[in-house]
């Protein structure tokens, strides 16, 4: 086992490890972030303390390991509905300008320690209102916050980019509101948009006006589909929504046929097939052709249930094939993970290798929705030197 689940409430997944193991490798390795929610990624420490600070005395334990425990398990159901009601206790401590500056702050540094040097972290300004906040207000103390954690990050000599990615809930009717404020606050951190939630029975078409708003602005946006949904989410976010980039996507094996059966129906098989009895249906065609990301997210697919375990999740077959797949945390607490942790169970249960790793980080920082001169300026100037000076070193 390279990486254990965290076992401490407040710590960042980053444990001390053998100098030169793939572990330690991997800690080591510069890593690149594309899907990380804000409200899914905080110190259980800090929600205890908050909470005490604005009198919300509904969380479920006092105490962070018991918090941090709660978490995990109560994301374990199976069920991606079940999975987004643990998101209450955290939203109830980010209503505040002081609340979201400091989670915001500890997100990036709990990155940065990680080995993260770029990272887009989402996080839905609807739903931080409820104490007063105006959706501006929520969009610029979550900056400064991020500003706050990078400059700490660079001081500790573990430099980091974070950029904001605002979230419109599916379920709501905000989406229009929230593009365009994603649209104003372009130049000042924010670098796209995205929707999120329950997704059946809320397909992406019922916020096309936002999408087409985006699209007329030239802004950038990603969508949650393929998740708890299959193949028609993930066709409407990219042929009739016109997104960037797939949240998870990872039904997208649906559409691919295995000696003529789908991967679910036997994913030890899938995995192991002969690429001549691997057939593409149109629209996996379609998203492998066009290069379209897909950010995957092994450990929370496994909680909600769109994947069986991490050895069996398609993504092994997807990298395999060479549809453009990225790595991902998703929610750090929910699953008590970390970018190093999803890469070592990558490595540890599904047989990647660091060359693996080298390449997910260099097809996250192409698909980041920065400008293409900064993404190229963190591939050559920080991802490859990087990954160079590791692969030099002998694993022991
Ligand atoms: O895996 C996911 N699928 C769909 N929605 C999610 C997932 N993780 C988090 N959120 C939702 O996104 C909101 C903004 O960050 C969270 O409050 C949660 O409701
Ligand atoms: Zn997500």
């Amino acid at each position: 086992m390279i990486f254990g689940r965290k076992d401490k409430g407040d710590d960042t997944g980053a444990t001390a490890s053998e100098p030169g193991s793939v572990r330690d490798q991997i800690l080591r390795a510069p890593k690149a972030l594309l899907h990380d929610h804000l409200d899914g990624g905080l110190r259980p420490q800090t929600i205890v303390e908050i909470a005490d600070e604005v009198g919300y005395d509904a969380l479920p334990a006092t105490d962070a390991e018991s918090l941090g425990t709660w978490f995990r398990e109560s994301a374990d159901s199976g069920s991606l509905v079940r999975y987004l009601e643990t998101f209450d206790h955290t939203l109830a401590v980010m209503q505040t300008a002081d609340g979201l500056r400091r989670v915001a702050k500890e997100c990036v540094l709990d990155l940065a320690a990680d080995g993260v040097v770029y990272a887009e972290s989402r996080y839905a300004p609807e739903q931080h209102l409820s104490a007063g906040l105006a959706l501006e207000d929520v969009v610029e103390a979550v900056n400064d916050g991020f500003r706050q954690g990078e400059k700490e990050a660079a001081d500790a000599g573990t430099p980091i980019r974070v950029t904001a990615l605002l979230t419109a809930m599916r379920h709501a009717a905000k989406s229009t509101e929230i593009a365009e404020l994603a649209v104003r606050y372009r130049d000042q951190g924010v670098a796209g948009f995205d929707i999120a939630g329950a997704e059946a029975g809320f397909p992406p078409t019922r916020h096309l006006d936002a999408f087409e708003y985006l699209r007329r602005q030239n802004a950038h946006f990603t969508i949650h589909a393929g998740e708890a949904f299959g193949l028609p989410s993930i066709w409407e976010a990219i042929q009739w929504c016109g997104a960037d980039r797939l949240g998870h996507g990872v039904r997208i094996v649906d559409d691919i046929l295995v000696n003529d059966r789908p991967f679910a129906a036997d994913p030890a098989k899938a995995l192991a097939a002969d690429r001549e009895d691997i057939y593409l249906g149109l629209l996996a065609a379609y998203v492998r052709d066009t290069r379209i990301p897909l950010e995957m997210c092994p450990s929370s697919n496994v909680q909600t249930g769109a994947a069986e375990s991490v050895a069996l999740h398609p993504i092994t077959l997807l990298k395999r094939l060479r549809f453009r797949v990225t790595v991902n945390t998703d929610n750090r607490l929910m699953s008590g993970t970390s970018m190093s942790r999803e890469m070592g169970l990558l490595v540890d249960e599904a047989g990647w290798t660091m060359e693996d790793l080298r390449w997910v980080t260099i097809n996250a920082m192409k698909s980041a929705f920065i400008p293409f001169d900064e993404r190229l300026a963190i591939i050559e100037g920080v991802v490859k030197p990087g990954y160079d000076a590791l692969l030099q070193t002998p694993t022991a």
